[in-house]
């Protein structure tokens, strides 16, 4: 039954919108009182604003037509009519000013609260969504909600009042001219529900294109030394030019369909104009009303378009309000999968040894696939262990078991005897320090970086921690020496540059256990052996676990744990593992280039 099931989540869809909408206002509510100003300074302005032509009715029929030359009276509301004009002016810059204001408070919160809940969530979550789309959410889905309370709200509260308060003050002005007018709102309506439809596609198209364009491009300026390197920028041109053109195209399109309502709107204004003209000459000429009504009742009817037509344009910002409402809201009902427990224990970091133990763990991915099997492996205090294995063995993967980005499916994880799901994982994080195989720099200063923006951690640790690490020379060398301020990613310095100040960090944050991930890779020997020598600093007195392809790198290493296939398959010292002839040696062997792995 399609019908039946399309109207079940019609129903449900209406539901989970009212909610999402319930849990946006509970983020409006410390700004109630805001709010309510700026109701009162929205009447107050409508009122100065109405205010005006019914002035100079009084002033054509009681003043200037019967031929008083009462000069007093007619100063007086052209004195009056000034203070309106003054008073529209003050409450609607107030009211525009505060509701911005407001606006851009929750907004501003709304942000905040989603950027924190984000980093709390857990790998898995960032598996499965693409970091592009989660940097549309945190930026412009929030900003679509602002122009929810800069425009939608501001526009239901103005025009809807002052369309209401024009139609009172029209009645009120003539019964029968009113009535007449009134026959043009089903055109009215028409024309507006048949404009909503057509304008919100030629919006959502040009949306559409609009964040293609901008995919397209981030993707390119984030690839362009492999585009470049592969001569393929004219074919990356021709693409964009494409992809320009349609937005272009869809941009005309939303325009045309914008200007071609509005002038609609207008017509519609001019043609009901000169109705009310005729229908309101003929009663003058008859005497039925007054011509300051006349021309009063002209004013109005000129400015009952306007809110209609500003309404109908705001369903689109509505449309696309609700589409950044529930997606910002889709974000915050994620529930991070790796979470502290309810009592965690509460441990003094400066006691831990630092023993490791995998207690026969098990781990996938997804359901169904198994990365890790039954791996048990058992890590003495201030112990160095090399792991090793091809690509795909599970070596990433068994780290990630350690520093708690996913929580084993079997088995258990401890430190010094103590589950890690037991400890907060601020806790645990600063219990484990991770050097990854491209360390991660913010853009600011190499002192914010090598502290990770912890105001509590010196200038002279940092300082000292580099000078330990043998970074001070290569910082000393650059323009501002520590204040040196890096750009995103730090680019501008080599792998082996930033190896090294993500050595420093270790140094300062003193972690009891140290994870290098693939850390020597990529560098040059003479970087190589800087690395080394800050590696050994580094490890000293520090359980370690480093993950390397080439084998050299772990050589020293007290053990080497060889794993294959989400197993290990065998453990020893170097020498003790080449003397076994298994694996190690056929992966040995073929790193020095004698054999082929896996011939024979
Ligand atoms: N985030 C992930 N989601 C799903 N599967 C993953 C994920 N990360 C790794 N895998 C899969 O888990 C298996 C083990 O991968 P892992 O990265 O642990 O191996 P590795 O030994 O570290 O490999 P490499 O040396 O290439 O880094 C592989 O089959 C891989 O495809």
């Amino acid at each position: 039954m399609p019908s039946r099931r399309r109207g079940a989540s019609t129903m449900k869809d209406s539901k989970r919108s009212s909610s999402v909408f319930r849990s946006l206002f509970s983020y409006t509510r410390p700004h109630l009182w805001t709010f309510l100003l700026v109701f009162c300074c929205t009447l107050l302005a409508i009122a100065a604003d109405l205010a005006q032509p019914y002035l100079v009715k009084i002033a054509i029929d009681d003043n200037i037509r019967i031929g008083k030359n009462d000069y007093h009276s007619l100063l007086m509301i052209c004195i009056v009519y000034l203070a309106m004009s003054i008073g529209s002016f003050v409450f609607t810059y107030l009211q525009n000013n505060l509701l911005q204001f407001a606006g851009q408070s929750i907004i501003a919160r709304i942000r905040k609260d989603l950027f924190t809940h984000i980093s709390k969530l857990s790998m898995s979550f960032f598996d499965r969504m693409p970091s592009g789309s989660l940097i549309t959410n945190v930026s412009s889905d929030t900003e679509t909600l602002n122009q929810f309370f800069s425009q939608v709200l501001l526009s239901v509260v103005r025009d809807g009042l002052t369309l209401i308060s024009i139609i009172v003050i029209m009645f009120q002005l003539d019964v029968r001219l009113t009535l007449y007018c009134l026959i043009l709102l089903p055109i009215i309506a028409l024309i507006a529900i048949s404009f909503r439809s057509y304008m919100r596609k030629t919006y959502q198209n040009s949306r559409t294109a609009l964040s293609r364009l901008i995919a397209f491009a981030a993707e390119n300026l984030a690839g362009m030394s492999l585009i470049q390197s592969f001569h393929q920028e004219k074919e990356q041109q021709n693409r964009f030019t494409d992809r320009n053109q349609v937005y272009f195209r869809a941009n005309l399109r939303e325009i045309r369909t914008n200007v071609f309502f509005n002038r609609s709107f207008d017509m519609l204004s001019s043609l009901s104009v000169a109705f009310v003209a005729w229908l309101g000459g003929i009663a003058v000429f008859d005497k039925a009303i007054e011509f300051g009504v006349l021309y009063a009742f002209i004013t109005y009817i000129r400015q009952f378009f306007q809110p209609i037509s500003t309404i109908t344009q705001q369903w689109n910002t509505l449309q696309s309000t609700i589409v950044s409402v529930n997606r910002i809201w889709n974000l915050f009902s994620v529930q991070p999968e790796v979470e502290d427990a309810e009592e965690p224990r509460n441990v003094e970091l400066s006691r831990m040894r630092g023993k490791v133990d995998f207690n026969r763990i098990q781990f996938g991915y997804a359901e169904g696939s198994t990365v890790l099997h039954d791996l048990d492996l058992h890590i003495e205090p201030g112990e160095m262990i090399g792991i090793v294995g091809t690509t795909g063995a599970g070596k990433s993967s068994l780290i990630s078991m350690l520093c708690r980005f996913y929580d084993v499916r079997k088995g258990s994880v401890t430190i010094d005897g103590i589950d890690i799901r037991e400890l907060p994982q601020q806790r645990l994080h600063r219990l484990v320090g991770l050097v990854q195989q491209e360390p991660y720099l913010y853009s600011g200063s190499i002192v914010d970086n090598v502290r990770m923006f912890d105001e509590t951690i010196s200038r002279e640790q940092v300082i000292r921690a580099c000078k330990f690490v043998g970074a001070d020379a290569l910082i000393g060398r650059m323009k501002d020496g520590y204040d040196t301020q890096l750009s995103e990613r730090g680019s501008g310095l080599s792998a082996g540059e930033k190896q090294l100040i993500s050595f420093a960090r270790i140094i300062v944050f003193q972690p009891k256990i140290l994870i290098l991930d693939e850390a020597t890779a990529n560098l040059d020997s003479y970087t190589e052996q800087l690395i080394q020598r800050a590696l050994h600093v580094v490890s000293e007195n520090r359980t370690t676990l480093v993950i390397a392809h080439r084998l050299s790198t772990v050589m020293q290493a007290d053990r080497i744990i060889v794993m294959s296939g989400g197993r290990i398959v065998e453990q020893g010292t170097h020498s003790q593992l080449l003397e076994q002839q298994g694996y190690y040696e056929q992966l040995y062997r073929h790193s020095r280039g004698l054999v082929e792995l896996g011939a024979g």
